[in-house]
Parts: structure tokens; sequence; C-alpha cells
């Protein structure tokens, strides 16, 4: 096994060869699509991923997050819609010569290797220099806190090891674009917290360009710069998470990622600035700008995350009503409120600071700043995806 002879563990950014690890547009995706027999996998997706960007395919179940990314890879051949790495079409090649770097949930190390051969199987292939295949292998190595257990093979390692094998396997040539399908998946969530933050770090350190994909929220929004939120094989928004927070475009988003209440009512007054919403429940509720020109003064949902409503005396705010449930989670609590009048009407939930906390029972005001409430036309479907009555 070749020594370690490299001790400083920070890793030089590549250079700009023009594939896109340096400045410019490394990936490029126009029209993408894909259909599997009747079923439309993947519809006209489009995006363009700058270099360094950590992006990543969040959506439920079949919502076509895969299907794009293996198109990307080169594993799966897209029925119309072009592929652009670095400036070159990679379309129709193979995914050897694409050039990415990919990270599986399933790990794919070879068995019968070392941790250091597994590593270093890339840069061989290429045909690189030995001194400079060593020094590559060991910093990749010692970046990821595996210089200890180079000799090791991967059935002497943990799940939460292996992944990190992985990660430098692709790391270690420094392709101009990552691609990584649910790396964690496998790990519990200690294990995928911690690596979360190691990816994160390694990323950010390399100016790496990742393309991650996931079902789950929260790992998106502590890892992205963007998140393309996919639902029925298209994306529905492709922004920076605070964006998708503050500003979703559709009810779908607006549940998604933060399992937003939605309150009905119906257009009173429109402005460039805001939008004043006569709840059914009989309160006026200021939003943001109605996006939709065609549904002045009709029937529509405004949207507010729950930890986005605060307490106010009874009488005032946008609505008032009985505090129905408290529970306390941690530093936070969340609160359920039935709306007066309100019988068949859904409970507002918030989510308070605990020292702010009312008691069961108590008759509150609820409030929210405008720009804090989205308002979509009623016609809309929020695509209420599966986990959503367990994130109440
Ligand atoms: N090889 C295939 N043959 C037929 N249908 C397929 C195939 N691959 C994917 N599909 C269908 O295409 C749609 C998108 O699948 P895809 O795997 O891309 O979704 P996903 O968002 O990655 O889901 P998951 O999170 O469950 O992996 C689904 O309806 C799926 O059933």
């Amino acid at each position: 096994m070749p020594e370690l002879d490299v001790k400083a563990p920070t890793i030089p950014r590549p250079p700009d060869t023009g594939t896109g690890t340096g400045t410019g547009k490394p990936l490029s995706v126009t029209g993408l699509r894909k259909t599997y027999g009747g079923v439309t996998a993947v519809d006209e997706v489009s995006m363009e991923i700058a270099a360094g960007e950590f992006v990543t395919f969040l959506g439920s179940s079949g919502s076509g997050k895969t299907t794009t990314l293996m198109m990307i890879a080169g594993f799966c051949e897209p029925d119309s819609g072009s592929i652009v790495v670095g400036g070159r079409d990679v379309t129709r090649l193979a995914p050897q010569k694409r050039g990415l770097g990919f990270v599986f949930q399933q790990y794919l190390l070879f068995p019968h290797m070392t941790v250091w051969d597994n590593v270093a199987f890339p840069l061989q292939l290429r045909g690189t220099p030995k001194a400079e295949l060593r020094q590559r292998v060991g910093e990749t190595l010692e970046m990821a806190g595996l210089s200890g257990m180079t000799r090791r093979r991967p059935r002497e390692l943990s799940g939460g090891q292996q992944q990190r094998v992985a990660l430098c396997r692709a790391l270690v040539y420094r392709p101009p674009v990552i691609l990584m399908d649910e790396p964690l998946g496998a790990l519990d969530k200690k294990l995928r917290d911690q690596l979360q933050t190691e990816i994160k770090r390694i990323q950010r350190e390399l100016g790496l360009t990742v393309i991650y994909v996931t079902h789950d929220q929260e790992e998106a929004l502590v890892l992205s710069d963007r998140i393309a939120v996919m639902r029925d094989g298209r994306i529905d928004q492709f922004d920076t998470p605070r964006e998708l927070f503050e500003v979703p475009r559709t009810p779908f988003v607006a549940d998604f990622l933060g399992a937003a209440n939605f309150l009905a009512g119906s257009v009173e007054e429109r402005t460039p600035e805001h939008t004043r919403v006569r709840l059914d429940t009989g309160g006026l509720l200021t939003a943001r700008p109605l996006a939709n020109a065609d549904a002045d003064g009709g029937r529509v949902r405004a949207a507010v995350q729950p930890g986005r409503i605060g307490l106010c005396p009874a009488g005032t705010g946008f609505c008032t009503g009985t505090v129905e449930t408290v529970t306390y989670v941690g530093t936070l609590v969340r609160v359920t409120v039935r709306p007066v009048g309100g019988a068949d009407t859904d409970v507002v939930r918030l989510e308070l600071p605990a020292g702010r906390a009312p008691a069961p029972g108590e008759h509150v005001g609820l409030t929210a700043e405008f720009t804090d409430v989205g308002v979509f036309p009623d016609t809309e479907d929020a695509g209420v995806h599966p986990d959503a009555e367990h994130r109440g």
C-alpha cells in the first residue's frame, strides 16, 4: 500500500479546464423528456447550474428526480432534450465519456479492494502519474477523515465510512459536476446529519458543483444553494431555500416545504403591493400580490407557514379562535387554534417559541406579516404529498 506522504488537508481548487469547474456553466439541461409506455416520468425539464452550486432535486416518490439525474448521468436515454456539460453536448455520450462523478445510495465499492485502491481506481483508469495519484488519494482520504483506514476492505467499514469512501472515489478526479442520488438514504438519522455537514463542508472547500436527489425536505434545505421542487415529472419551482419558503409560486411548493396552513377566502382588494383576502372565517388577511391576473375578485387560498403566525389579542388580527392543542417540541411549541365560528374549517397550526405558549381553551387572535402570506387562485391543486399529515 502506498505511504501517505501528504499532511496538509487542504486540496487546491481544480483549475478551470473549460469543462465548467472554474467559471461558466458546468451544466445546462434543456427540454428533457422521458416516457415509459403511457407514463411521462420527466416532462420538459430545463435548468442551468452555475459553477460551485449545490442543487437538489426534491420531490415525493415518483416525481421524476432519479430519472432526470440518470439522464444527466447517461444511464437513461431521453426521448428529447439536451444536456450540455461545460459547453459540450453530451446528450448521446456514454456515461463514462461525460466526465461526471456519481455517488449512489448503494456504495458500489469494489469489495476485494482496499479503501486506498477503491479511491485510486478512477485515477488509475485515467493514467494519472504515480506521484500525483498518491498525493490526490492521500489528500482526499484525509479530508474525509479516512486516513487511518486506508488498508481496510469495504466489509471492514461501517455504512457511513463506506459512503465516505464512495464520496472520495467520486471526488478524487475532480469532475466538473458530481451527481448524488439519495447517498445518505441507507444511513440512520444521526449519521445522516453528520455526513450532511461533511458533504457540505467538502463541497464548499473544493467549490464543487453538485446535483443531489432527495425526498427529504430538511436535507435539501440544509445542503442546497438552490432546490428544484419536482412534481409529476416537472419542476414546480427552482429557487433558493429562502425564496421557496418566502415566495412559493404554487400551493404545492408552499405545502411541500413547510406544511403551510391554507386559508380559504375571496379577494377583497388588489394593489400592486398586496392582496386583501376576506377569509371564510370572517377576518381580513393581507397577503402578497396575487400573481394570477384572472383571479381578481375570485376565490383564493392564502398560504402561511406555522412559524410565521404570531398571537395577538382576541378580536384583532386576521382570525380569532380557541387554542385546542399545545405540544412542546424542544424549544418550540406547536399550537392548533380552531377559528371562531369555523366548525367546518381546518384548525390553524402555529409554531411559537416555548416561552410564548398560550393555554388550551384560551381565546387568541392570529397575526402575520403580509410578506409571509402567499395567495393562490383556488383552482390550483396543492398536491399534498403523502407525508403531510405526519408533519403537523
Ligand atoms: N424503468 C422504468 N420503467 C417504467 N417506469 C419507470 C421506470 N423508471 C421510472 N419509471 C416511472 O417514472 C416515474 C418517475 O420515476 P423516478 O424514479 O424518476 O421518480 P423519483 O422521484 O426518483 O422517485 P423515488 O424517490 O421513489 O426514487 C414514476 O412514475 C416511475 O414509476
